[in-house]
């Protein structure tokens, strides 16, 4: 079985924890994607998880596919400045106007990474505030109280980060403004940044009250602190403008991932040009990689970008989210389950619970054994919904009307089958 000779050769059998899934007794082993579908080793799944958002036009999509391959035919890295770059650098600009300058890196992690750095280096302080649950990648400034697979697998607080690092960290409960006043106050003029999620994505999805977003802006610029928005899964997935857009607030820098590189690795940190003109070799603030701005990625990214612009993909995919969102609580409703559903543009999140979900600690309290029992019985019927409690599912341009009824009946029958098993 090749889970046993992939645990022979990676820890835990895999290269990502998210992908492990912890409650079923091997990973899912992926044979090729198209449209909205995964074809795996247990069957043709229609995908939720959707490489956990980094495809927002669906698998395969013909417009990236072709520039991936124009760019193949020029050859795939030279290590010199691109015009494609430019391009697409003023595309990102156009949509999401307080990324004045940016820097175009290969992952997230490296994203966030720089732009805390960045911070740091502008304001000549040290500290830090992170949000419960919010997760930034994994790199030592951040993975402290982390979300997705470090909550998942139960190692919110990575190990083998010194506590001098994690002592600059302060974690403040998510869309608790009190708290995060009172943790202003305390860290005082320490403070360097302030990095969230401005939707949470990576602890469910939790959609916080906009006098939250407003007081992080209003009070980072009171204290001359940086305001980081961590928008690696919102960005061009909330809409053009991401969520920065959705809540009318200007960030002083962004991190960008995800579906701007249409499937392929990118991160992308930017925002006030004076910030910006602190990074190398305009400034003191190093950044580098021989993999920066990839033309592989930024060709995919161009093409998506170019999609995502007509406006459909949105259309189709906010819709398909918006249905599957209506249509769980009442099939669960019939199936007996108390069930939550939070939905925002082509994201959503279900939760094994009564009442809300407006923070980490409400998360905690839905029936994760449920969910996860659910997902199981959800491939059985056709479905990959997003594989824990802490991720979160998106939606994309492939997932047309009849997918969305396929998926219906499938989380109907899931639904009924769980209530059997449970009693
Ligand atoms: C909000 C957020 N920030 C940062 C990251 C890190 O991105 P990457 O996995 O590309 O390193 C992720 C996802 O992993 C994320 O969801
Ligand atoms: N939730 C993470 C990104 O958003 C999942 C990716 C991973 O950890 O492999």
């Amino acid at each position: 079985m090749l889970f046993e000779r992939a645990k022979k050769i990676f820890p835990g059998g895999v290269n990502s924890p998210a992908r492990a899934l912890k409650h079923l007794p091997a990973p899912l082993v992926a044979q090729g994607a198209e449209g909205p579908y995964l074809y795996t080793d247990r069957g043709r799944l229609v995908d939720y998880c959707l490489a956990f958002g980094a495809v927002i036009l669906g698998h395969g999509h013909p417009r990236v596919r072709e520039a991936v391959e124009a760019q193949l035919r020029r050859g795939w890295i030279y290590a010199l400045l691109t015009e494609q770059e430019v391009e697409f650098a003023e595309r990102i600009r156009r949509h999401v106007p307080s990324v004045e300058k940016m820097r175009i890196v290969n992952t997230g992690t490296e994203a966030t990474m720089n732009a805390v750095r960045l911070a740091r280096g502008y304001t000549k302080r040290d500290v830090i505030i992170k949000f419960d649950g919010n997760f930034h990648g994994s790199h030592d400034y951040v993975l402290v109280k982390a979300g997705s697979g470090a909550a998942t697998w139960g190692v919110p607080t990575s190990a083998g980060i010194p506590q001098d690092v994690v002592k600059l960290t302060v974690v403040v409960p998510y869309n608790d403004v009190e708290a995060f006043y009172k943790a202003v106050r305390e860290v005082g003029e320490r403070l360097a940044a302030v990095i969230v999620e401005p939707i949470a994505g990576n602890y469910g999805l939790i959609i916080p009250d906009r006098d939250f977003i407003k007081a992080l802006r209003e009070e980072t610029e009171r204290v001359g602190a940086l305001l980081i928005f961590d928008e690696i899964i919102t960005g061009f997935r909330v809409g053009l403008g991401g969520a920065q857009e959705h809540f009318g607030v200007r960030p002083d820098l962004t991190t960008l991932g995800k579906v701007i590189g249409g499937g392929f690795p990118i991160g992308v940190f930017g925002g006030r040009g004076d910030v910006m003109d602190l990074v190398a070799p305009s400034g003191p603030v190093y950044n580098a990689g021989t993999f920066n701005a990839h033309p592989v990625s930024v060709a995919a990214g161009l093409a998506t970008l170019r999609e995502l612009e007509t406006g459909q993909p949105y259309k189709t995919a906010n819709e398909a989210a918006e249905k599957i969102a209506k249509a769980v609580e009442d099939v669960a409703g019939r199936a007996g389950f108390d069930v939550v559903v939070k939905q925002i543009a082509s994201m959503f999140q279900l939760y094994f619970k009564k009442g809300h979900v407006k923070t980490p600690q409400d998360v905690r309290e839905s029936n994760e054994r449920l969910y996860l029992k659910l997902h199981e019985l959800a491939i059985k019927h056709g479905v990959y919904l997003t594989p824990s409690q802490y991720e979160v599912n998106f939606t994309s341009a492939a997932h047309t009307g009849d997918v969305v009824e396929e998926t219906i009946a499938a989380l109907e029958r899931a639904f009924t089958e769980l209530k059997s098993q449970i009693g």
